[in-house]
């Protein structure tokens, strides 16, 4: 059994968490550059919380300039072993209302300005993603939700855009109607990816502000319509996290579904062929198997 560690990168309208014993904004310096932010370090109920805000403090960062190899190896540096990440989303279902939460289990991809992976020449690596978030997580995460009265949707599958713009009309249809999308957003790819990579549990809260472009009741997307929802789904996000050390508790007994051992098969390169450049800068992220 090792610790847990509980990671938060909070989203649009999350840049904090509140409770926290001995709380400390703290400085990482990471091979892959500069994280969002300052990481406040904290402990909650006996177990060692650490919250990142994605966009940074004032909402610095656009969802392509978010330094997601740096945020991620961050969390990894301060032994983080679970992260949950808490996005505000579009809904492309009418039952998904705005307010509502849902546990997302699938995504499909469809940035492509950002870094998307750890690894490349120097050191090749390889980890599935068919099952990207955890199981174990999202059921701690559902059971938190609930517990503090929050509409929650197990299970759905987030359109990851590049932005910053929102959808077209059309986009938005063929979304939902040919893709078969439930929520949509511009942040959770590649981190979702990252996390695999680093090897951290990972569990997508995408809370839902708005129906996108597509129903015919509610017209296009505006950010002021975003911002009223999101200030009420920001304090449930908070309830939430609050319940989670009290649900997964101290003591970690490695991830049932494997994320923790993601690496164990994935490297490509030979051990003689790998550089060791490259292989310093993947210390923190993939050490465990190097
Ligand atoms: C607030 S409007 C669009 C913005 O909100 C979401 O950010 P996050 O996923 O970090 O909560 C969305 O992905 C866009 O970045
Ligand atoms: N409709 C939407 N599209 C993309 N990102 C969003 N974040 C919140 N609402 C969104």
């Amino acid at each position: 059994m090792g610790k847990t560690v509980i990671g938060v990168i909070g989203g649009s309208g999350v840049y904090d968490i509140d409770g926290l014993e001995n709380p400390e904004w703290v400085t990482v310096d990471t091979p892959w550059g500069t994280p969002s932010d300052q990481l406040l370090t904290g402990t909650l109920d006996g177990v060692t919380m650490v919250f990142l805000p994605r966009h940074g403090r004032g909402h610095v960062h656009s969802p392509s300039s978010v330094p997601y190899r740096a945020n991620i190896d961050a969390l990894k540096r301060l032994s983080v072993t679970d992260v949950i990440s808490v996005s505000a989303c579009g809904s492309f279902r009418e039952e998904m209302a705005p307010g509502d939460f849902v546990i997302v289990d699938q995504f499909i991809d469809r940035t492509f300005a950002r870094e998307k992976s750890f690894f490349g020449p120097g050191c090749v690596a390889h980890v599935s993603v068919a099952h990207p978030t955890c199981p174990r997580l999202s059921d701690a995460c559902e059971v938190a939700a609930k517990a503090s009265g929050i509409a929650v949707h197990r299970g759905g599958t987030y359109l990851a855009m590049e932005g910053p713009q929102f959808s077209t009309l059309a986009e938005s249809k063929m979304y939902r109607e040919s893709w078969g999308c439930d929520v949509i957003g511009m942040t959770n790819m590649p981190e979702a990816k990252l996390a695999r990579e680093a090897e951290l549990c990972y569990a997508s809260v995408a809370m839902v502000t708005d129906y996108d472009s597509w129903h015919p009741d509610h017209g296009e997307v505006d950010v002021a319509q975003i911002i009223a929802t999101l200030t009420g789904n920001a304090d449930k996000a908070r309830s939430m996290v609050s319940r989670l050390p009290g649900l997964l508790g101290s003591e970690r007994a490695p991830c049932p579904h494997g994320c923790d051992r993601a690496l164990e098969f994935a490297m490509l390169t030979a051990p003689d062929k790998r550089d060791p450049d490259v292989l310093a800068k993947l210390d923190a992220v993939a050490g465990r198997v190097l």
